[in-house]
C-alpha cells in the first residue's frame, strides 16, 4: 500500500520511494521512527489559541477539540465585545448552544477549559493586553487562524486589515510563542478562483502585499473604492482577492513556522458531528435554501450541471485538527496546502441540489412561507430575468399593495431587492466549476491510524448527498430559523391555503383576461360562445343519460 503522496517537499516523513511516495512503514512513526501518538493523544495536554472561535467552524473546532480530544490542556479563544455584550456574556453564550449539548453531556464542567482573550484583530498587536501576550508567548503549542471577514462585498481597506494584516500581526505573535509546534491557517479552495485548476501550492499573489498595504494607508475610502475593481482583477470579490494575499503572507513565515493551510470550498451544516444539519448562518447556499424554502426565492442564476462544491463543516473540522497534528509531528519543510473539497471524489451537482431542496422543503414545511416552495435554477441571463419579473417582483408589487391598503408598512420589495443583492454576489460561484487537486488530503486520510479515521473522518466518498442535504434543510429550520418540527403539520396547512389562494387568484386572472379579450375582439367572442354552447351541451346530455340508467 503506498500514500497518494507525490513529490512533496517533506522533512521527517520517514523514507520516500524513488517517486517520491510513502510507504506504509511511515505510518503511525515519526521522523526518528518512534510509534506516533494518535490525533487525540498527540492533543492531550496542549494548550491550543483559535482566532474565530466565536464564528460558524470556530465553534465547530472548539467543540469537536472538547468532544474527541479530551485531555487537551486548555484552548485560548481570541474574542471581541460584540453588539453591546462583552467578551465573558459572548462566550458563556456561545457555550449554552445546543452545538455543546454532547460535550456537556461527557463533561459538565468542559467551560473551564476554555479561556476567553479579549483581542480585537483589527487594531494593532491585535489589542492583546501585554499580560495576556506574555500567558499566551509561554504556553501556546498550536494556533488554528479561523478568523476572517468572509463577507463578499466588505470594502477593500477593511478586509485587508482583518485577512491580511491581522494574520500579518498574528504570525509575529506565534513566532514569539516558545513550545509553538504548528500554526494552521484556514483559507479558502476559493483565494485562486481565477484558475480554472488549482494545485496544493501557494501561487504568486496577485499584488506584493506590503506594497499594497503601503499604498492604501494614504488612500480615502472613495479612491480605494474606486481602484478596487481594477486591483482585484478577476477575482469576483475583495473576500478572495485578500484570502490569496493572506496565504502568501503566511507562506513567507514557512521558514520559521511549521504551517498547515486548509482550504475549504463552500462550507455547509454538519454531516454527522456532532449531529446532523448543524448550521447557524444564512452564508453561502444556506441563506439560498431558505429563502427557496420559504417561497420567496423562485429563480437563480446557476448551472444544473455544474459541480456544486459543498463541504460539511464536521469534514473541514476533522481534516483541520488531523493537519494540526500533521503539521507538529512530521514538520514539513514548507508550508503544506490542503484542499479541502467533494467535487473531485463525490461530485455532486447544482441541479441536483435544487431538485433535494425543494423535494425536503415541500416535505418539511418551513412555517409562515411566502409562497409554496418553487424555486428553478437556470443558467439563462434572459430567462432570470424574466422569471424575477414575474415571480419575484410582480408578487412583491402585489402584497406590498395588499399591506398597504390594509395599513401596514410594505416590506416585500425591500426583502427582494436584499435578496437579489445577495444571490447577485453568489452568482459567479454557482455558475462555473472549478478542478482542485485535493492529493494532500489523501495523503493525510492514509496517514490515520484506523480509528482516527473514524473519529475524525474526513472521507468524503462516504457522503450520501440526497440524505447530506435534506438533513441540511431541516438543519436550516431548526437552528437558524429556530422553527418547531412539531410545527410541520399546521406549515403542511399554510402551503395549502397558499395553493388555494394561487388557484383562486390564477382562475380570476384568467377570467379578467378573456373578459378584457372578449369585449375587444369578435372573434374571441365567437369562440367563447362555441366553447360554452358545448359546455352546456355535454351537461345537457350527462345530466340525461344519468336519469336514463336511474
Ligand atoms: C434551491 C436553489 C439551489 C441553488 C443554490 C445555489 C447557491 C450558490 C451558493 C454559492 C456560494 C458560494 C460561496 C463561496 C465560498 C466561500 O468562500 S464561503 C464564504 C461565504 N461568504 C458568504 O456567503 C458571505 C456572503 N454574504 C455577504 O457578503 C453579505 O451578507 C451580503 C449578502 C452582501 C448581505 O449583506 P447585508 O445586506 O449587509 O446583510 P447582512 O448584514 O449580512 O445581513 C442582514 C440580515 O440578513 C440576513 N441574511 C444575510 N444573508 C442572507 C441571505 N442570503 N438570505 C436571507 N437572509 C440573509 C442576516 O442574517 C441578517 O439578519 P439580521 O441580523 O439583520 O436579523
Ligand atoms: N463559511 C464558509 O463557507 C467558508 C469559510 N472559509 C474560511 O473559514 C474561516 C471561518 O469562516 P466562518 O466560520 O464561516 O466565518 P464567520 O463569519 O462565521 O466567523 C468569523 C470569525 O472571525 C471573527 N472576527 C471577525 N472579525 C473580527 C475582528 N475584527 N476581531 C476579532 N475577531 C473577528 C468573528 O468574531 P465575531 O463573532 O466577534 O464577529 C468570528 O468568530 C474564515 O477564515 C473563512 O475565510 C473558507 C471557505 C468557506
Amino acid at each position: 500500500m503506498t500514500t497518494e503522496l507525490e513529490g512533496q517537499d517533506l522533512d521527517g516523513l520517514g523514507e520516500q520511494t524513488a517517486e517520491g511516495q510513502t510507504t506504509v512503514t511511515d505510518i503511525c512513526s515519526d521522523a526518528a521512527g518512534r510509534s506516533m501518538a494518535s490525533i487525540a493523544e498527540y492533543y492531550a495536554g496542549k494548550s491550543v489559541l483559535i482566532t474565530g472561535a466565536t464564528g460558524f467552524m470556530g465553534k465547530v473546532l472548539v467543540e469537536k477539540l472538547l468532544r474527541s480530544c479530551p485531555e487537551v490542556k486548555a484552548l485560548y479563544i481570541l474574542v471581541r465585545p460584540k453588539a453591546g455584550q462583552s467578551m465573558q456574556q459572548r462566550v458563556s453564550d456561545m457555550m449554552k448552544c445546543k452545538l455543546f449539548d454532547r460535550v456537556r453531556e461527557d463533561n459538565p464542567d468542559f467551560h473551564q477549559k476554555i479561556i476567553p482573550i479579549s483581542s480585537e484583530l483589527m487594531q494593532p498587536g491585535l489589542a492583546i493586553s501585554p499580560e495576556d501576550v506574555e500567558k499566551l508567548t509561554a504556553c501556546i503549542n498550536i494556533v488554528f487562524h479561523c478568523a476572517a471577514t468572509i463577507r463578499f462585498d466588505e470594502p477593500l481597506k477593511h478586509a485587508l486589515q482583518l485577512n491580511v494584516i491581522a494574520t500579518q500581526q498574528l504570525l509575529s505573535l506565534a513566532q514569539q510563542m516558545h513550545h509553538l509546534e504548528a500554526f494552521i491557517h484556514i483559507s479558502t479552495a476559493y483565494a485562486n478562483c481565477n484558475r480554472k485548476h488549482i494545485d496544493e501550492v501557494i501561487y504568486p499573489p496577485p499584488v506584493e502585499p506590503k506594497k499594497l498595504i503601503e499604498s492604501l494607508e494614504w488612500m480615502d475610502d472613495g479612491i480605494v473604492r474606486d481602484i478596487t475593481p481594477r486591483l482585484i482583477g478577476d477575482r469576483p470579490n475583495t473576500y478572495t482577492y485578500t484570502k490569496a494575499l493572506a496565504e502568501y503572507v503566511v507562506q513567507q513565515e514557512q521558514d520559521k513556522l511549521n504551517i498547515g493551510i486548509v482550504r475549504p470550498s463552500i462550507v455547509g451544516a454538519s454531516w454527522q458531528e456532532p449531529f446532523p444539519g448543524w448550521i447557524d448562518n444564512f452564508n453561502g447556499p444556506s441563506g439560498v435554501f431558505i429563502a427557496a424554502g420559504k417561497g420567496i426565492l423562485r429563480t437563480m442564476r446557476a448551472n444544473n450541471d455544474a459541480v456544486a462544491d459543498l463541504i460539511p463543516v464536521d469534514v473541514v473540522i476533522n481534516l483541520t485538527l488531523a493537519a494540526g497534528w500533521y503539521t507538529a509531528v512530521h514538520r514539513p519543510k514548507t508550508a503544506l496546502v490542503y484542499n479541502c473539497t467533494t467535487g473531485g471524489i463525490n461530485p455532486f451537482h447544482w441541479g441536483e441540489i435544487e431538485y433535494h431542496v425543494m423535494s425536503t422543503f415541500k416535505r418539511n414545511p418551513l412555517e409562515q412561507a411566502f409562497r409554496r416552495p418553487n424555486a428553478n435554477i437556470t443558467s439563462n441571463y434572459l430567462i432570470n430575468q424574466y422569471w424575477i419579473l414575474v415571480s419575484h417582483k410582480f408578487p412583491a408589487l402585489i402584497y406590498d399593495l395588499f399591506l398597504r391598503l390594509s395599513g401596514q408598512k410594505p416590506q416585500m420589495m425591500r426583502i427582494f431587492n436584499r435578496l437579489h443583492k445577495a444571490i447577485g454576489l453568489l452568482e459567479y460561484f454557482s455558475n462555473q466549476d472549478w478542478e482542485w487537486n485535493s492529493e494532500n488530503m489523501s495523503m493525510l486520510m492514509s496517514q490515520l491510524t484506523p480509528e482516527d479515521r473514524k473519529t475524525f473522518n474526513f472521507d468524503v466518498r462516504q457522503l450520501n448527498w440526497p440524505e447530506y442535504i435534506e438533513n441540511y434543510c431541516i438543519g436550516t429550520k431548526k437552528y437558524v430559523l429556530n422553527e418547531d418540527m412539531s410545527d410541520i403539520p399546521a406549515a403542511r396547512q399554510h402551503l395549502r391555503k397558499l395553493r388555494n389562494i394561487r388557484y383562486t387568484f390564477n382562475t380570476l386572472l384568467v377570467v379578467f383576461i378573456w373578459r378584457v379579450f372578449i369585449a375587444r375582439s369578435q372573434m374571441a367572442r365567437n369562440i367563447w360562445y362555441f366553447v360554452v354552447s358545448l359546455c352546456f351541451k355535454f351537461l345537457s346530455y350527462f345530466r340525461a343519460s344519468s336519469t336514463l340508467t336511474n
